[in-house]
Parts: C-alpha cells; structure tokens; sequence
C-alpha cells in the first residue's frame, strides 16, 4: 500500500496492493492499523454506497459541526473525485484536489474533516463506497456550489445531473457556518 499526497497536503491518495492470481484479485480496503500507520486513523462509524448513472455531480457537501472524515472508494466505474478545504483560517482555505478513482487504479480518497466532497461519475455507471468517521446529520450539512468560479474546479462538464439541494446551493463566500481551521 502507497499513500500520497494530492494537491492538498491534508487530503490523501491511497494506493492499495492488488494481489493478483489467477482467479482475479484481492485488495485490502481499509485495514485499521495500517491505515493509521499513514495518517488516517480515523474510527469508522458508517459506511455509504451511492450509485451513479454517467454525468451525476453530487456535492460539494460538509457537515458542521459534526464533520466527518471521508475514506472514498469506487467499487465499480470511475469517478472524479473532489475535496475542497473549506476550514475559515487555512492556509489551503478554497483549494481544492482533484483525483481520479476508477475500478481499475483502485485509489482511494482521504478526504479529512473540514473539506467539503463531491464526485461527477465518468463511467456509465459507478458505485462509491466511502467510510465515514462521523454519523450523518442531515441538520448539519453545508452544501457549496459545485461550479463555484472561485474553487476553478476543472469537472470538464457544463451541465451534469444534480439534486435540487446541489442545484440550489450557495457560493463558498456565501455560507455563513463553515468549521474554523483549529476547531476541526
Ligand atoms: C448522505 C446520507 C444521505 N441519506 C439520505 C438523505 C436523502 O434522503 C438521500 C440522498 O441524500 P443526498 O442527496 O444528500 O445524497 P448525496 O448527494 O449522495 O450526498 C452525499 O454526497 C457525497 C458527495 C458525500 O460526500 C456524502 O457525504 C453525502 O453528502 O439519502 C442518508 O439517509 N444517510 C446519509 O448518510
């Protein structure tokens, strides 16, 4: 297993180890002390599946408080992958990371909390499965303008599939109850 860092030095990039043979393969996708060994020692409280059809954009959501940590995978498909700090006093505050998950490179997403996620399904269809280290608190959810033009996030598609809650969502200047850099 490699972990990296993306182009925020907070949000990571996991490579499991692919065992092949010659019935397929086996990976390991998550594996507690390993994982804190690299920096994620998060405790998984839940786990999310959502499944996709080609140009779905869901995000960009946080929680706050209640924040979570986010361990991304795709079980099938590809996604683009998106995290963007949205801690008020960071010296990475509206910056982003962009990261290719796909059934093939089997990488993995550390998103930490403080960063709001969102993902656009590439593939015909793509089932992320990702690991939350706080319960879902639909009263806590922030949800930022996916095409924000002050995040410049590269999606590469003018008009995806979007809930009416991503539709409608605000602008990052806009949102008044974002975490503070240090209290997360
Ligand atoms: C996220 C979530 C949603 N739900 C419900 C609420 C709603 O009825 C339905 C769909 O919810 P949403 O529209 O918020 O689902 P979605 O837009 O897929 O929201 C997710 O987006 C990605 C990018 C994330 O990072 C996740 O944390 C989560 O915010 O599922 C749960 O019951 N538990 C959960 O943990």
């Amino acid at each position: 297993m490699n972990v990296f860092a993306s182009d925020l030095p907070d949000v990571l990039i996991v490579q499991p180890r692919l065992v092949g043979d010659a019935r397929g393969v086996l990976l390991e996708s998550y594996q507690a002390s390993r994982y804190a060994e690299h920096g994620i020692s998060a405790s998984f409280v839940q786990d999310n599946i959502s499944c996709s059809i080609k140009g779905v954009l869901r995000g960009l959501h946080l929680q706050n408080p209640n924040a979570q940590g986010k361990l991304v995978s795709v079980v099938s498909g590809a996604i683009l992958d998106v995290a963007v700090d949205a801690r008020i006093g960071s010296p990475t505050f509206g910056r982003h990371a962009a990261i290719e998950l796909d059934e093939e490179n089997r990488r993995q997403a550390w998103i930490p909390r403080g960063f709001a996620h969102g993902f656009l399904t590439l593939s015909e269809r793509a089932d992320v499965l990702y690991k939350c280290d706080q319960l879902y608190s639909a009263k806590d959810e922030i949800t930022i303008r996916w095409d924000d033009p002050a995040l410049g996030i590269p999606w590469g598609i003018e008009t995806p599939l979007l809930s009416a809650k991503d539709r409608a969502a605000p602008l990052l200047a806009d949102i008044p109850n974002l975490p503070r850099y240090g209290d997360i």
